[in-house]
């Protein structure tokens, strides 16, 4: 297996279901990063992880897992790669323990002290049948006996949703905890920006099947600035190159860029404007501006 290959490199794919299709799909992580997905309910997150784990095949395009092409190297790859989704199912009439000892035998990178780590650190009985586990409780199982094999890439679908406040934060250190090994690469989808905004270094997001911005999550936050200014404006604002958004309510203008330089603020001045107030945004507030605007990269 190649070292030097990016983690995971998607080129030109798609993949469609009725109306709805994947398509155009260009990403590329490269080794030790950690991309969050960012993509509203039905916008194609799940199906893109699950092309990347070979779970469905694209209609056209090339997917590549460590430097191996799917579907061909997938029997190769699977060891390689932790996917946490709803789609894993856990044998409710067994117990945790069980399940340790089983994903142990197939996979020689088990690491039992690890593995302790993580019951102590998740609050989790091994002797309690899974039958009788919490939906948070099912999901910290689920990530014990994955971080425990030390995959190279992980592949995480929503693994925040559905927790309360606590196990959400210890799923998110013990994430943070994960992730320190700069070999490790993951790819995480989430609904919830913040979670998104606290681990990752690169965000995609993701809209209707397309990618419409990917970057590094620090260059996301520098060029996104919501401006207020006390108008009027000479000429209509939307021209002004770099704008993703206007709204008015005189004689106040609130004005949300990508593209955040001096060079904007003297062209909103050269409008007339007086700007009052220069503020970053929450990646949140960037991901809706982004995907009403339709803004592309
Ligand atoms: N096996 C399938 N058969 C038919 N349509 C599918 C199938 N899998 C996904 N889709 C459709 O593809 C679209 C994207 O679904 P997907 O689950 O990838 O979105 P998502 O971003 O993960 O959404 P959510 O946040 O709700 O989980 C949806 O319109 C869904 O109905």
């Amino acid at each position: 297996m190649d070292i030097q290959s990016p983690a995971i490199a998607l080129s030109g794919v798609q993949k469609h279901y009725g109306e709805f299709a994947l398509h155009d799909i260009d990403l590329v992580v490269p080794t030790g990063q950690i991309m969050g997905l960012v993509g509203v309910n039905g916008a194609g997150k799940s199906t893109l992880l699950r092309l990347l784990v070979g779970l469905i095949r694209a209609d056209d395009g090339a997917v590549a897992v460590l430097g191996q092409r799917l579907p061909e190297a997938q029997v190769a790859v699977k060891r390689d790669i932790g996917y946490a989704s709803d789609d894993m199912r856990l044998y409710r009439g067994q117990t945790l323990r069980w399940h340790m000892d089983f994903v142990a035998r197939i996979y020689p990178g088990w690491d039992e002290a690890y593995a302790q780590t993580l019951l102590a650190r998740f609050d989790l009985r091994p002797q309690q049948k899974l039958a009788g586990f919490s939906h948070g409780q099912r999901v910290k199982a689920l990530l014990l006996l994955i971080f425990a094999r030390h995959p190279r890439l992980l592949l995480l679908d929503e693994p925040t949703t559905g927790l309360d406040p606590i196990a959400r934060g210890e799923v998110l250190d013990a994430l943070a905890e994960v992730l320190r090994d700069e070999e490790r690469s993951v790819l995480f989808s989430s609904h919830n920006t913040a979670d998104i905004e606290q681990l990752a270094d690169a965000i995609t997001f993701l809209h209707r099947g397309g990618i419409v911005a990917s970057r590094d999550k620090e260059s996301f936050l520098d060029s996104w600035r919501r401006i207020l200014c006390r108008g009027p404006a000479i000429g209509p604002l939307d021209a002004i190159a770099g704008i993703a958004s206007v709204r008015e309510s005189p004689p106040l203008i609130e004005i949300k860029t990508g593209a955040f330089d001096e060079g904007l603020l003297q062209r909103l001045k050269a409008q007339g404007l007086e700007v009052t107030a220069v503020e970053p945004m929450t990646l949140e507030d960037i991901f809706v501006t982004t995907v009403r605007g339709g803004t592309s990269r």
